[in-house]
């Protein structure tokens, strides 16, 4: 400031001009750095969709994927084919099912004896071996019973795109990359450049493990998007898993309530922490892309908005035992938790931290097209008594679930703010397209507000 005010003592124009140019050149600073601001933390429990969200991020908004990003994803695909058919021989024998052929429980036995580490890519030659073990009556009933085994949500996406994703010229497509499951590890803030804001979108790990590095990422947060699987009402985890991860997160938020904060981040860092959710994810800053509209432009199917007031201190209650859940001998499904129970207390847990007082919930409520799939053979009551409403009927069951989060909502006392819920399918593009600039506005009018910029 004393630069320019030097300045205006001069008489000469060339003056003149420098005090112009200094004033243009604060002015792009000033913008640069509000503009670095919006920044948008995606959370949510183990495979609810975040990384998927972010990678349609990139095609809506950022970069895409070149090709070279596209045969990046080659090994993944073919690992998740293999990981498909060993869990789902390993579940085979623990369900007790038996195989239609005996030719399948060969492949079962082959495909078995592969480590993680010795996955290989998946030959052509294998596809007609591979097709008459996934359409065996057992498998198939095995693969009705995945809520009862940790399946992948493509296995069926995959086995039915076998013939494609073996041949010798295999290039994945968007929707294969969409499909492509790699659980995130670390903390990943992505930039894209969108109606002349920076959003700094930044991923999480769901799992465990990864949860407690959470807190790392709570500073400036413009608005939350939390992503909850509307298909994991059948589903369990391990409950050693949650009640320790949520002990450790509340233990984290409240040190961070007493102390400084461990770890101050820089949004004008693209990387806060190493950790990548997809061979290819990088490219963090997205130029603004305008991809055409497919012709159906799919309306987000439902918006709710939701008023509600915060407690001092978040509360654990949500992680109760489901009741209804018998054990299987299912080696991945030693402890009855209900995923669904678990992601609402994590949902609780979050919104009723301290450091997201001022910052905006968007629920996002995805899966929509596993739900749909599911709900015909697998009914809400059956791990829900409360549920009341009719079976088979998706609607009623997303209705259902939308309600537990709300409550969880309803558990703040102590400020106002207003939470808004939308039901997804992170791999439909169009689908994320709609409801992205739907919340968009809801964001940049958040971050104006913290900002005192209205
Ligand atoms: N069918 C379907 N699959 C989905 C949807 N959303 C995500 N998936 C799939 O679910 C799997 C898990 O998604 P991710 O995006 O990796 O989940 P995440 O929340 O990032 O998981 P972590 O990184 O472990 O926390 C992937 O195989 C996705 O393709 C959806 O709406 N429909
Ligand atoms: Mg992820």
């Amino acid at each position: 400031m004393s630069n320019l005010a030097s300045c205006f003592t001069g008489s000469q124009s060339s003056d003149a001009k420098s005090v112009s140019k200094e004033i243009e050149r604060q002015l792009r600073e000033a913008k640069k750095e509000a503009r670095s601001q919006v920044k948008l933390l995606v959370l949510g429990a183990a495979e609810s969709g975040k990384s998927t969200f972010i990678k349609q991020m990139r095609i809506i908004h950022g970069k895409g994927y070149t090709e070279e990003d596209r045969k990046s994803y080659i090994t993944l695909v073919h690992q998740n084919v293999n990981m498909t058919i060993r869990t789902m021989a390993n579940a085979m024998v623990n369900l007790g099912i038996k195989y239609e052929h005996e030719t399948s429980k060969a492949t079962a036995d082959k495909f078995s004896a592969f480590t993680r580490d010795d996955e290989t890519l998946v030959m052509e030659n294998q596809v007609t071996e591979l097709l008459s073990f996934w359409e065996d009556s057992g498998v198939q009933k095995c693969y009705l019973r995945g809520n009862e085994y940790h399946l992948l949500d493509s296995a069926s996406y995959y086995m039915s795109h076998l013939q494609r994703i073996t041949a010798i010229n295999y290039l994945p497509t968007l929707q294969d990359i969409l499909r492509a499951r790699l659980p995130t590890s670390g903390i990943t803030e992505y930039l894209f450049d969108i109606d002349s804001f920076i959003f700094g979108i930044v991923d999480v790990g769901g799992q465990k493990t990864e949860r407690r590095k959470w807190i790392h990422c709570f500073e400036n947060v413009t608005s939350i998007v939390f992503l909850a699987a509307l298909s994991e009402y059948d589903q369990t985890i391990p409950e050693d898993e949650i009640s320790q991860d949520l002990r450790y997160t509340l233990g984290s938020v409240r040190h961070q309530q007493t102390n400084k904060p461990m770890v101050r981040t820089n949004s004008e860092h693209l990387h806060i922490k190493s950790g990548s959710s997809s061979p290819s994810q990088g490219g963090k800053f997205g130029r603004k892309h305008h991809h055409s509209l497919h012709n159906q432009r799919q309306p987000p199917q439902s918006i709710w908005k939701h008023q509600g007031s915060l407690p001092p201190f978040p509360s654990t209650k949500g992680t109760e035992k489901n009741p209804n859940r018998g054990k299987t001998n299912s080696d991945s499904v030693t402890a009855q938790i209900n995923r669904l129970r678990e992601s609402c207390a994590l949902f609780k847990t979050i919104v009723n931290s301290q450091w997201f007082r001022n910052t905006s919930v968007i629920l996002f409520l995805n899966k929509t097209d596993v739900l749909n799939e599911k709900i015909h053979r697998s009914h809400v009551c059956t791990h829900f008594p409360e549920f009341t409403g009719p079976q088979k009927d998706s609607v009623a069951a997303r209705e259902f679930i939308l309600s537990k989060y709300s409550k969880a909502f309803d558990s703040m006392k102590h400020t106002k703010r207003t939470m808004y819920a939308h039901y997804t399918c992170a791999t439909d593009t169009n689908n994320i397209r709609f409801v992205f600039a739907a919340i968009k506005d809801i964001i940049v009018q958040s971050y104006l507000i913290n900002y005192n910029l209205v």
